[in-house]
């Protein structure tokens, strides 16, 4: 039997599985914590990817593997190869002004014409503004920037800092995809190249004006590419069994890879409620929202994938379960107890400011309070009402840029809260599927290690866990609306 391996580094744990290669079933799994916070040193990662590898039973008899991530986390590296500062997140908002500055630059539009995007905090590009601004000694040391996959990847195929790693600082082996280069806002998901004027420009260096001169990108390989471990490397024992010969994938962001596991097609809107709530879908041409409410990411498999993402997604839930005293469980119980609309009480879920809408200082907000309103019913339905909100604007932003919507793919940590599932088809004017729970984001990129391997994409089928009741109930967003206006 030949066994492939697809991980999920996302930013609460690593996520490893291990899939037979003929069939796609799973045949072992296993996960490792990362720590909190919204600036983490890149170690901490590659430790949890090791401990994950471990607790799925090693990659001895794994012929391929493709590392997915959280998007956008800048992990600069100086000569040596050593992670200059701890990697700033995607949910890390301390860019904002950045973000601001950089658009009052160079203008909405032409960011949306020359990468796809309009940069907010959560993106590549600003970080560094916020670096080379607020740490000037430490942007002096960058000599090469990548993201979580592609230094996972790198360490994985045994590159590091020197002394610390089998091979050694050579930043020239630094790779990633299309997927996750979008999403640092220098790069173009159309013609598939970096924007280096625009790197040069947020680290207030004088413009390149020769192309790939200057700080080392990865290099952008295709969703098929095959590296390989090589052969004179030590493997990392029995720890991860990485040694010579192991075919490892160009790797992805976790939402494309989202996309490929579950084999989105037209019309499939994906709905994920993680750390992050993302509304994505593939689609064959690209989109540029100027607005900068949809951004216009690369998918991982040659086309495109329009994304909206807010910072509150199953966070809000643990919180409001941490004020109720309670569990996941217990939580959705209690919201279903709870009339649709949750008797006027709305929950506004800004705990960590928000992405989209563009508001990095906003604070969560709860009105419609009245004596009868007040009940631990009500705001258990309420904060999942409220974090469906954000997400279905996110839909109506993608349909206003042209994307097909048929049907809802509802997926993530939340999509398991059966309530979840029943008020998103009371939020959402369409039919919602909600897959066999599972970790889709390791699972797509288990495919990529297949195609890596295999030269062919595989057709692996995914399971349905229900269909929740079409209940469409306009009032939910209506009173949410109105309330955060
Ligand atoms: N039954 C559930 N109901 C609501 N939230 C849940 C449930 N199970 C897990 N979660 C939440 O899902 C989140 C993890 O989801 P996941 O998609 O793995 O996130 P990430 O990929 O961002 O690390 C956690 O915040 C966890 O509390
Ligand atoms: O910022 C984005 C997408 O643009 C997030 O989707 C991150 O990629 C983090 O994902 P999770 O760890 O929450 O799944």
């Amino acid at each position: 039997m030949t066994s492939v391996a697809g991980v999920d580094s996302s930013t609460q744990s690593c996520k490893v599985i291990i899939r037979d290669l003929e069939s796609g079933a799973i045949v072992r799994s296993g996960r490792a914590p990362h720590p909190d916070g919204t600036e983490v040193d890149p170690e901490a990662w590659w430790q949890a990817l090791r401990a994950a590898i471990a607790d799925a039973g090693g990659l001895g008899d794994v012929a391929a593997i493709s590392i997915a991530g959280q998007q956008h986390g800048m992990v600069a590296l100086d000569a040596d190869g050593r992670v200059i500062r701890p990697a700033l997140l995607w949910n890390d908002t301390r860019s904002a002004q950045a973000a601001a500055d950089l658009v009052d630059e160079v203008g909405a539009a032409e960011f949306a014409r020359r990468t796809g995007t309009v940069p907010v905090a959560s993106f590549t590009l600003t970080k560094l503004r916020w670096l080379a601004d607020a740490e000037p000694e430490n942007a002096a040391r960058v000599v090469a920037i990548a993201l979580p996959h592609d230094w996972l990847t790198w360490r994985l195929r045994g590159y590091g800092p020197v002394g610390e790693s089998p091979l050694g600082p050579v930043l020239s082996e630094l790779t990633t995809d299309r997927s996750d280069a979008s999403g640092t806002s220098y790069f173009d998901p159309t013609t598939g190249s970096y924007d280096r004027n625009l790197l040069a420009r947020a680290l207030r260096l004088p413009d390149v004006p020769v192309p790939n001169e200057g700080i080392q990108l990865p290099r952008v390989l295709d969703p098929w590419a095959a590296q390989t471990v090589d052969a004179e490397m030590p493997s990392f024992g029995t720890t991860t069994g990485a040694g010579g010969g192991l075919v490892v994938g160009a790797g992805a962001g976790d939402n494309a890879a989202a996309a490929l596991g579950l084999g989105a097609a037209t019309g499939d809107v994906v709905v994920s409620i993680g750390t992050s709530g993302t509304v994505f879908a593939v689609t064959d041409r690209p989109v540029r929202d100027t607005a900068g409410t949809v951004a216009g990411f690369a998918d991982a498999a040659g086309g495109f994938l329009p994304l909206v993402a807010t910072l509150n997604a199953a966070r809000t839930l643990v919180s409001i379960a941490a004020v109720l005293g309670t569990d996941h469980d217990e939580l959705g119980r209690l919201a279903l107890t709870a009339e649709p609309g949750a008797g006027g009480l709305v929950l506004t879920p800004y705990f960590e400011g928000e992405r989209t809408p563009n508001l990095p200082d906003a604070t969560a907000s709860l009105t419609g309070m009245t004596l009868a309103s007040t009940t631990r019913a009500n705001l258990a339905r309420a904060a999942i009402e409220g974090m469906l909100c954000g997400l279905a604007d996110g839909l109506d932003a993608l349909t206003r840029c042209g994307v097909e919507a048929r049907r809802i793919l509802l997926i993530g940590g939340a999509a398991q809260n059966a309530a979840v599932a029943t008020i998103a088809a009371q939020v959402f004017d369409l039919p919602v599927v909600v897959p066999e729970p599972g970790e889709y984001v390791a699972a797509g990129a288990a495919v990529q290690a297949a195609w890596a391997l295999t030269g062919e994409r595989p057709a692996w089928q995914i399971g349905i866990a229900s269909r929740p009741a079409s209940d469409h109930r306009p009032i939910i967003r209506e009173q949410y609306s109105s309330h955060r206006a």
